[in-house]
């Protein structure tokens, strides 16, 4: 750069650090002579230092100094206002730098503290750009800072400083500790426990750059600007069109802590060792490491090329380095199979320090329900409780709005307008954000609504849905840049201020004993938003639809609404503009906003795993959050579309299943059970607040007679000639090679061959079977993996069960789908009962007549309610809706 009347303060700072000036000495010197690089050279070399000696070989600067510990480098001790970016900063990045130029100077002079340098000049590299007779970029020996045995005072103070709190948790104590012997490190901590602070302190403490891999801009966004409120500058870099200038500072070492996506990080390794040589870099954080793992529930491919950390910043490849750059790896939601993985495919070092604390969110009130989740008929029911919530307990049920969707034409048409009407919203609207009041809210709402009405009725006129569109409904967390920005940055505001706002006694410790625990059930559910994810990206828009049709503040948000759009979901979400979003799982990974009362999945999980971190959205300021699961009982779930090898094909079925149990289960505590599946021991009896503390298990039944009959079949139909039953074994009669028993056949050969079993529900012997699988009497007897059973087959166990006799009692808690036929469709509640009565012609008669009529009215209803919606949920159905639109 050649020194000029145009250049900007900002460039000539940028270019002074690059040098290895420290800042204060910059923003003097600039403050002296005006924004020229070589007068502030010129200045800084020249000018004497308060003890006497050139600012460029004061002892701060000097060679012998080394970077300490609790020593901030960059912006960090900031007085008085900052300059913060936020993302329309970003967007307008460079022309609102230049404005602000000259005023902001005085500003950032007081806002930045010192570059520490580090180095003698001797141990400058070599092979440096800058030219000799300016000081080098000081290179820090990455190996930890000397550790003094008051490093934890120092943090903890820091912990005050900046973020308020008192003292910092024992998991993030040792994760520290780690960090501070070198150690790789494997986080395993819950949601909203706080593993941010582990990543962000090492750079506080070092005065060295903290390198995070995050997988979604959104996320890194709100982390940047969380740190930046709490005077800790920080950026992020995304995998768009790169901002050079952005990406060069944050290669120059100007923040403090840089968010780099997994893609873009693989492009700048060698900028970063540039990195490593100059300022240092702390520590790489792998942020929501789960993504690692093909066994995980968010595998992103090119976190699986992480490996490249290890390799490229390493002691053999660098040789500056004394030691390698520890990883951390943090994540709330890993299974054991999943952690060996990421170790693995990290290549983290073999004394990897595994920092393990609770899974368990006490506070979390888990609970599943039986629901269709598919017609609007169901969302009425379903949300009631929710509209009377926020919707000043208008009555659910009157008349709707009549904006609400009455069938998925419309839906469909609205939502593709929607998100049309969204753009255009956003393009129009001030790119500052300001926090809207209820009733702009509503003005813009309703305009939103009318605009909505009338494209779709333009959209009526030949406008066409593609197949592509039709087909593509479900959102996976392959892409990163889920907002319209590819980078930001973001300087530290004085945290004094902020803590107001982050208000540490606002945020409840969690509690754990279980007197405290039981004060929760008395709690009343308090004010704040809801997030309800559904599985496609059509149903993100009917519900959304459906509840602004209430006068709820909701909105759609999933990967395919325009990333204006998105944004603006976020902004209000966090600024509590919106009472509900109804998302994919596109939204939500990582977000920290306190007060979510509410997480809603309204249709079944892919996985426990991705269950537990949507639903651990909710209740991080440690208050009472409910969890509800909607789920078809009566329907096994099926695996959304995704591209898998056979492998995981298998392993996404598996924890399909988990997720299948964990919704029928009715025996047992919801927490322990999540908690459980992540191979923790779950401490306390019970949780006290899920659906199954609280309403208890169903009555005990003993199901021995029933579980004798189904082996008795299933052995009979797998061959096996047993007369203590009058099975027929009717394989003879069918190829052998074509025949494979399955579930439907068992249960018609039971209801064929025992008259008191005639009528019985699929459904009841499916429950039985899964049970009797999960108590290992059978097996899946087909190669492929299935959610449920599908062609039992005895196991060794089942066949003891069987030759054991009728002695032997087989007490169990029938589960939901059992339940739910036995409740729905008789006034019976066991067999034994069911059965009384079927032996009279008359009754069973009677019985047989009621059940044909229910079944009559309940297809009739069904038919009428979800007609055209039912054929726009199958891709069939939307294309011969298609058609016949076309024709
Ligand atoms: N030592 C502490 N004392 C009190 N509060 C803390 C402490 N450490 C972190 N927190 C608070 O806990 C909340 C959650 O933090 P954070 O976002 O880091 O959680 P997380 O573990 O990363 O969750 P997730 O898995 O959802 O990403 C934040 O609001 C944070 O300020
Ligand atoms: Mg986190």
């Amino acid at each position: 750069m050649t020194d000029g009347d145009n250049v900007s303060s900002d460039q000539v700072i940028a270019e002074l650090v690059e040098m290895g000036f420290e800042f204060s000495a910059i923003l003097e010197a600039i403050e002296a002579v005006g924004p020229s690089k070589n007068n502030a050279v010129e200045y800084i070399l020249n000018r004497p230092c308060e003890d006497g000696k050139a600012l460029s070989s004061s002892p701060r600067c000097s060679a012998n100094s080394r970077i300490t510990l609790g020593k901030r480098p960059m912006h960090s001790s900031l007085s008085g206002q900052a300059r913060q970016s936020r993302i329309t900063d970003h967007l307008q990045h460079s022309g609102i730098f230049k404005e602000r130029k000259t005023n902001d100077l005085s500003v950032a002079s007081a806002s930045r503290s010192k570059v520490v340098r580090s180095v003698k000049e001797e141990e400058a590299p070599s092979a440096s750009k800058y030219p000799s007779e300016v000081p080098m970029f000081p290179v820090c020996k990455t190996q930890q800072p000397e550790v003094g045995s008051d490093w934890e005072q120092r943090a903890n103070n820091l912990l005050h400083k900046h973020f308020g709190y008192s003292s910092m948790k024992d998991f993030q104590k040792e994760a520290l500790n780690a960090w501070i012997a070198n150690n790789d490190s494997l986080v395993l901590a819950a949601t909203g426990s706080g593993k941010s602070l582990c990543f962000q302190i090492p750079a506080l403490l070092s005065g060295k750059v903290v390198v995070v891999i995050s997988p979604l801009i959104s996320l890194m966004h709100d982390q940047c600007l969380k740190l930046a409120r709490h005077g800790i500058s920080a950026c992020f870099l995304g995998s768009g069109q790169p901002d050079s200038t952005v990406e060069k500072k944050a290669m120059n070492g100007i923040y403090e802590i840089v968010y780099v996506c997994p893609e873009t990080v693989l492009r700048l390794i060698k900028p970063l060792q540039t990195l490593a040589e100059n300022r240092g870099i702390a520590l790489f954080a792998i942020d929501e490491v789960h993504c690692v793992s093909k066994w995980g529930h968010d595998f992103r491919p090119d976190y699986r090329r992480l490996s490249v950390l290890r390799k490229n910043f390493c002691t053999s490849r660098l040789k500056f380095l004394k030691l390698n750059i520890p990883l951390m790896a943090l994540t709330a939601t890993a299974t054991f199979r999943v952690q060996d993985d990421i170790l693995e495919s990290l290549c983290m070092s073999k004394e990897t320090k595994i920092v393990f604390t609770s899974f368990y969110r006490p506070n979390l009130r888990f609970s599943v329900k039986h629901s269709q989740t598919s017609s609007p008929s169901s969302y009425e029911k379903d949300f009631c409780e929710l509209i009377e919530t926020y919707a000043n307990k208008r009555t659910c049920g009157k008349k709707k709005h009549d904006m609400v969707a009455t069938n998925a034409e419309d839906a469909y048409e609205t939502s593709s307008n929607s998100a049309n009407c969204s753009t255009s919203d956003t393009e129009n609207r001030s790119p500052s954000y300001e926090c809207i009041s209820g009733a702009s809210y509503r003005d813009r709402r309703n305009h939103e609504i009318t605009s909505m009405k009338r494209n779709t009725l333009n959209a009526c006129n030949g406008r066409q849905l593609s197949v592509e569109y039709l087909e593509d409904d479900f959102d996976s967390l392959q892409y990163v840049n889920d907002l319209d920005v590819s980078c930001g940055e973001f300087f530290g505001r004085s945290p004094v201020n902020e803590c107001a706002i982050y208000d540490p006694s606002t945020v409840v410790n969690p509690p754990t004993k279980s007197e405290e625990r039981l004060q929760l059930l008395h709690c009343p559910l308090e004010q704040g938003p809801t997030i309800i994810y559904v599985p496609t990206r059509k149903e993100t828009l009917s519900i959304a639809k459906f509840l602004q049709g209430y006068g709820i503040r909701a909105d759609a948000y999933n990967a395919k609404l325009p990333k204006s759009h998105l944004r603006r979901v976020h902004m209000e979400f966090h600024e509590n503009a919106l009472q509900v979003v109804v998302a994919t799982i596109a939204f939500g990974m990582g977000i920290d906003k306190l007060n979510v009362r509410r997480i809603i999945h309204y249709g079944w999980p892919q996985s426990l795993e991705a269950y537990y971190q949507e639903a651990g959205r909710a209740g991080r300021d440690g208050k009472l959050a409910d969890c509800i699961l909607y789920a078809n009982l009566s329907k096994v779930p099926t695996l959304l579309p995704s591209q898998r090898s056979e492998e995981q094909t298998k392993h996404a079925y598996q924890m399909l299943a988990d997720c299948f149990r964990y919704g029928m289960n009715t025996s047992h505590c919801r927490s322990k059970i999540l908690v459980e599946y992540f191979g923790e021991e779950f401490y306390h009896e019970k949780c006290l607040l899920c659906d199954i503390c609280i309403n208890g298990s169903p009555e005990l039944q003993n199901l021995r007679v029933e579980v004798d009959i189904f082996l008795q079949v299933v052995a009979a139909q797998d061959g096996h000639n047993l007369d203590s039953y009058e099975v027929v074994n009717y394989r003879d009669a069918v190829s052998r090679s074509i025949w494979r028993p399955n579930i439907r056949m068992v249960v018609g050969k039971i209801r064929e061959q025992f008259p008191k079993y005639a009528t019985s529900d699929q459904l009841w012997w499916r429950g039985l079977a899964r049970i009797l699988e999960g108590k290992g009497y059978i097996k899946e007897g087909d190669d492929k993996a299935n959610v449920q059973i599908k062609y039992p087959s005895l196991t060794k166990e089942g066949w003891e069960l069987l030759r054991s006799g009728m002695d032997q009692s087989f007490f169990t808690h029938p589960e939901a789908d059992m339940l739910l036929s036995m409740n729905t469709e008789k006034s019976y509640s066991s067999f034994s009962e069911w059965g009384k009565g079927w032996a009279d012609p008359e009754i069973r008669c009677q019985r047989l007549e009621r059940r044909r009529a229910d079944r009559k009215t309940r297809k009739a209803r069904n038919r009428k309610a979800t007609k055209s919606f039912q054929n726009l949920n199958t891709v069939r159905g939307r294309l011969a809706a298609k058609l016949s639109k076309a024709n």
